[in-house]
């Protein structure tokens, strides 16, 4: 059966669409979604994502991983997933959708390639010891490091991913840099077990740890560079949680095709 697919990336960050409502997928198998993600033998991607209906949000997102496993919350998935459902014409400039970890809200530019995404409220961040280690959706490692360019973000970060601790749920795993002007960040991903070239909820759990550790308060707006670009972390911290958690960036189309299932 062929299928039509779509192809999207939020600063770099980039995933396989399926509309589930006019391409339903009842028995597709992990295998199958790790080739589709594979980037020699299939269409190649971070992820992959269904696009679903549902009874009282505007649509459901499902989110799989590279490896073909059902992933926790991705942030640049969930602003592309809004910039695809713009594109299908189920939403205008805003939307209120469901994910893994629950409803999300989320704008948009009125071009539909720029989309602010709300994560969800943060009250714990715990320390493992100097990093930071936290779930914006999906469980995370935040590390501080200096030349950051010319670290070895995959070596060590598997070696975090895959120690005593996490190896059995597994993390993902965060490198920052603080510029002064921004922080750079780069992230060893779960279920990539690679480095991507952008994480959503990475460079969320980055902007508020380092907003713990700067002891700053009240409305704090976050600019980050990434390997694939520029990203945004707003949200208001009262010394004890974090609020208002929006994750802003770029989503684009990249491409379109057919793919046998
Ligand atoms: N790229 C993502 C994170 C995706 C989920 C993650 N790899 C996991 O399941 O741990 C993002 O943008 O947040």
């Amino acid at each position: 059966m062929d299928i039509q697919f779509f192809k999207y990336q939020g600063a770099g960050n980039d995933f396989i669409l399926i509309d589930h409502r006019v391409s339903p997928l009842q028995n597709i198998s992990y295998e199958r979604i790790e080739q589709l993600c594979d980037r020699r033998f299939g269409i190649g991607a971070d992820g992959l994502m269904f696009l679903t209906t549902h009874d009282e949000y505007d649509f459901e997102m499902h989110y799989y991983n590279a490896d073909g496993k059902p992933g926790s919350m991705c942030g640049n998935g969930g602003r592309c997933i809004v910039a695809f459902a713009k594109h299908l014409g189920i939403i205008d400039r805003d939307t209120n959708f469901l994910a893994v970890d629950g409803p999300h809200y989320a704008k948009i530019s009125e071009e539909g390639n720029w989309v602010d995404l709300q994560m969800i409220d943060i009250d714990t961040i715990n320390r493992d010891g100097d990093a930071f280690v936290l779930n914006t959706g999906s469980p995370h490692y935040v590390a501080q490091m200096e030349n950051l360019e010319d670290y070895d973000v995959f070596h060590n970060g598997q070696a975090i991913r895959n120690n005593d601790t996490y190896k059995e749920k597994g993390i993902n795993v965060n490198f920052v840099e603080d510029k002064g002007d921004y922080l750079f960040v780069r992230t060893f991903e779960r279920g990539v077990e690679d480095e991507t070239y952008a994480c959503g909820t990475g460079v969320t759990a980055v902007a508020l740890s380092m907003a713990q550790h700067k002891n700053l308060s009240g409305h704090i707006k976050t600019p980050v560079k990434v390997l694939g670009g520029d990203l945004s972390i707003e949200f208001d911290y009262n010394g004890k949680e974090f609020t208002h958690v929006f994750l802003c960036g770029p989503a684009e189309k990249v491409f379109e095709g057919q793919v046998s299932i």
